[in-house]
């Protein structure tokens, strides 16, 4: 199944800076293990905004939502999910 997902990242003022960083380091990690595990096929980040939209090829709802509570950085987000399914004018094959 595929989620789009857009993140949008709030970091608490008084978040120390060194533990931003390494949570942050941590996150590109997961992200990318991630994406060459095919699980998160697109991260585009929206121009302007600590923002991200993704596109995720889950086996379900309940795979997303374990993944996403797991990401480092998911305490510090606000998360919208949209199931997508596919359009009947599409001519790619995923
Ligand atoms: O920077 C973001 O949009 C949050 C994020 C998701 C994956 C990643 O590496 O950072």
């Amino acid at each position: 199944m595929l989620f789009m997902v857009r993140m949008d990242v709030h970091v608490p003022r008084d978040l120390d800076q060194d533990t931003f960083e390494a949570l942050k380091a941590t996150e590109k990690v997961r992200a990318q293990e991630l994406q060459r595990a095919g699980k998160w096929r697109h991260l585009w980040r929206i121009a302007g905004q600590y923002a991200n939209v993704s596109i995720f090829d889950v086996a379900d709802a309940g795979e997303l939502h374990d993944i996403m509570l797991g990401l480092p950085l998911f305490p510090f987000m606000t998360t919208e999910v949209t199931a997508l399914c596919r359009h009947p004018s599409a001519i790619a094959d995923d």
